[in-house]
Formats: structure tokens, C-alpha cells, sequence
């Protein structure tokens, strides 16, 4: 178990963030700027809060009040950055290698070996840094971390360097390793939500410093609590909201029925592109007649901005539907279970 409790400022900026984390791959999510590193840099005391606590289990890496601060060394904490930071004159076998600390030539030998088939690099023990791939790179450092069996693995955007095709494949695989030899808390960062959704369990929020909202990844994205948080989870359809009725909310004098009462505090009503549906013309509730203002053609899919009575919102399609939805032969029908209340 992680617990994170700490404040930090550095010139304008302040973190704030307070979380714990049972157990599971936790993406870590909010705009450029927003204290994501800062976060990671804290639990593996390479910043020290100026005051708060960082603990993992009965372990306290980090107390303030206690006047506790583990040195990075001795924090059993597993830290992979976005650009690999392998030693450039260690070799494959040496930079795995380089964590193991007091263990016969022969042990280390075996762990090493042990690793290198782990990651799939068995045969390029001997290159350099400089002879490896960037996927080849970032093996090497999950294989140079997960040697020295730490408590916590964090992972700072250790994908983001490499190509769209090389990274959905080695993302996928690499945490295949991670579930298989690992069985610690993983705090992955990352800016994109669909990396996010594909390889965490939980996902917690960030936004200026403070961790807005944290859950299970199907929660957080069916429920953002806030504009800013909805925004983080790529909902882009985001409307203020003119009166409060009951079960209903009115914007710019259309009203939208939910299936449940909404608060009267409530301020915005979302729901995702994907939610949104053309069906077959009938008279219900949330069905509305449409304009197209713009069509997006994607490979597999295809993104329509339509409007209704001056609201703009994007809807996303299949292909297949296009022809239909421009013939004006279907209704826009935005389901009562799909609409996102916020704060
Ligand atoms: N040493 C420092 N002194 C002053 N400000 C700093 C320092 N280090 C970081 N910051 C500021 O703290 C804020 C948070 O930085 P951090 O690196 O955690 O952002 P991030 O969420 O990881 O961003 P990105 O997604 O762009 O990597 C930024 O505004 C940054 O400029």
C-alpha cells in the first residue's frame, strides 16, 4: 500500500496532493505542468516535501513530523523515465546489472540472465546503449529496475519517445512483464487517457498541483467530477447548465433529461462522443433534429460537430453510419445514463 500526504512549493508553483493506493497499475493523468513528476520525484526522494508523509505499507519513506526522510538508495522504489537514462558505458548485461549490490559473480550472473529473457534482449548482452533501439532502450531499463525488486515501480512517460507502432506493441508487453514479476503498486504517468484506460486499473486525476479525483478507470471516465477533470478524460462535450429542474437540466432552452435527480449546485452537463447516438426518427426524450457543421474522417471511425438549437457537440461514428446521418434519414438521441453531472 502507498500512502501519499505531502506539500511542496517551488517558486509559484504548489503541490498538494493526498492519495493512497491499495494495490494495482495507476495512471496518473492532468495537463502539462500540473505536479505529475514532481509527485514521482517526492515518494523516490529525489525532492523532499516540505512537509506531509510517504509511506508504503508500515514502511515511512518520508515524515515530516517525524523528521523521517529514506534516502532515494534505501526507498526500494523503482523509478523509469521517458528517456531511459542508461549508463552509455555499461553494456546491456552491466546496466541490468548495475543495482545488484553484494551478490556472488555467479548469482548476478544468473539474475541477469534470468532478466534479459524476461525482456526478450537475450543475445545483445554485450551492446551499448548507443547500439539499442529506443524499445530496446526501455527494456533494458524495466529489466535494470525490476532487477532490484522494489516495493513501488513508478513510470514517467516511459513510452512517450518512442514511435505510434513500436509503443502500442512494447506498452502492452512490457506490462505483461510488469504483471507477471511484479506484484507492488505501478504509478504510471502518462497524457494520453487512452494509454491510460488500456493499462491501468485506477486513475488519478491531476490539475494545477492537486489531485482532483481519483477511482476505477471505468469510473473516472463515466463520471469526471469536474470541467477540468472532464477535460483530462477527453470528454468534449462540456455544457454549462442555465436551470437545475428536477430530473432535467435546461441549456440554451433545450432541456436534457437524466435518470436520476440532479443537484441544484450542479453546473455542467456532459456526455463523451462516443455516447452520443443516431438512431431510427421516433419522438422521445433527448432526441433532437440536427445541422452538421463539420465532419472529421478518421480511419475507423469519423467525428461529426453537430448543433442543436446553437449547442455545438461532437459525436463520434462509424463510417458506415456516415451516409445516413448526413441524409438526414436518423435522430440525434443523447442517452438519459450517459449524461455526466459536474460541479
Ligand atoms: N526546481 C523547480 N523550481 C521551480 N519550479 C519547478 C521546479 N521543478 C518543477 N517546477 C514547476 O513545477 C510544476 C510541475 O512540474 P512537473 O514536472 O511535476 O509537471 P508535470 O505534470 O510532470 O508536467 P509534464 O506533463 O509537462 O511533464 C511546473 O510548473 C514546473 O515548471
Amino acid at each position: 500500500m502507498l500512502k501519499v500526504n505531502i506539500d511542496k512549493t517551488l517558486g509559484n508553483f504548489k503541490l498538494n496532493v493526498a492519495f493512497l493506493v491499495e494495490k494495482g497499475i495507476v495512471g496518473i493523468l492532468g495537463p502539462s505542468g500540473c505536479g505529475k513528476s514532481l509527485t514521482l520525484q517526492a515518494i523516490a526522494g529525489l525532492l523532499k516535501p516540505d512537509s506531509g508523509m510517504i509511506s508504503v505499507g508500515d514502511r515511512i519513506l518520508f515524515s515530516d513530523a517525524e523528521k523521517i526522510d529514506i534516502p532515494t538508495r534505501d526507498r526500494k522504489i523503482g523509478y523509469v523515465f521517458q528517456n531511459y537514462a542508461l549508463f552509455p558505458h555499461l553494456n546491456v548485461a552491466e546496466n541490468i546489472g548495475f543495482g545488484l549490490k553484494g551478490l556472488a559473480k555467479k548469482e548476478k550472473h544468473n539474475k541477469i540472465s534470468e532478466m534479459l529473457e524476461m525482456v526478450q534482449l537475450t543475445g545483445l548482452e554485450t551492446r551499448y546503449p548507443n547500439e539499442l533501439s529506443g524499445g530496446q532502450q526501455q527494456r533494458v531499463a524495466l529489466a535494470r529496475t525490476l532487477i532490484t525488486k522494489p516495493d513501488i515501480l513508478l513510470l514517467d512517460e516511459p513510452f512517450s519517445a518512442l514511435d505510434q507502432h513500436v509503443k502500442k506493441h512494447l506498452e502492452l508487453e512490457l506490462l505483461d512483464i510488469i504483471k507477471q514479476s511484479f506484484s507492488g503498486v505501478v504509478l504510471f504517468v502518462t497524457h494520453n487517457i487512452e494509454e491510460a484506460y488500456r493499462l491501468c486499473d485506477y486513475i488519478c486525476l491531476y490539475e494545477r498541483g492537486v489531485n482532483i479525483q481519483y477511482g476505477k478507470k471505468e469510473e473516472v471516465l463515466a463520471s469526471p467530477i469536474s470541467k477540468a477533470a472532464a477535460q483530462i478524460v477527453g470528454c468534449e462535450n462540456v455544457l454549462p447548465i442555465d436551470t437545475v429542474e428536477g430530473t432535467s437540466v435546461l441549456v440554451n432552452a433545450v432541456q436534457l433529461h437524466l435518470n436520476r435527480a440532479v443537484a441544484t449546485r450542479t453546473r455542467y452537463v456532459g456526455i463523451h462522443s462516443y455516447d452520443i447516438a443516431f438512431i431510427p426518427k421516433k419522438n422521445g426524450i433527448n432526441t433532437f433534429q440536427y445541422t452538421i457543421t463539420s465532419i472529421v474522417d478518421g480511419i475507423d471511425h469519423a467525428t461529426i460537430a453537430v448543433s442543436i438549437n446553437d449547442i455545438l457537440l461532437k459525436v463520434r461514428v462509424s463510417k458506415s453510419l456516415v451516409t445516413e446521418i448526413c441524409k438526414k434519414e436518423l435522430i440525434l438521441y443523447l442517452p438519459p445514463e450517459k449524461l455526466i453531472l459536474m460541479d
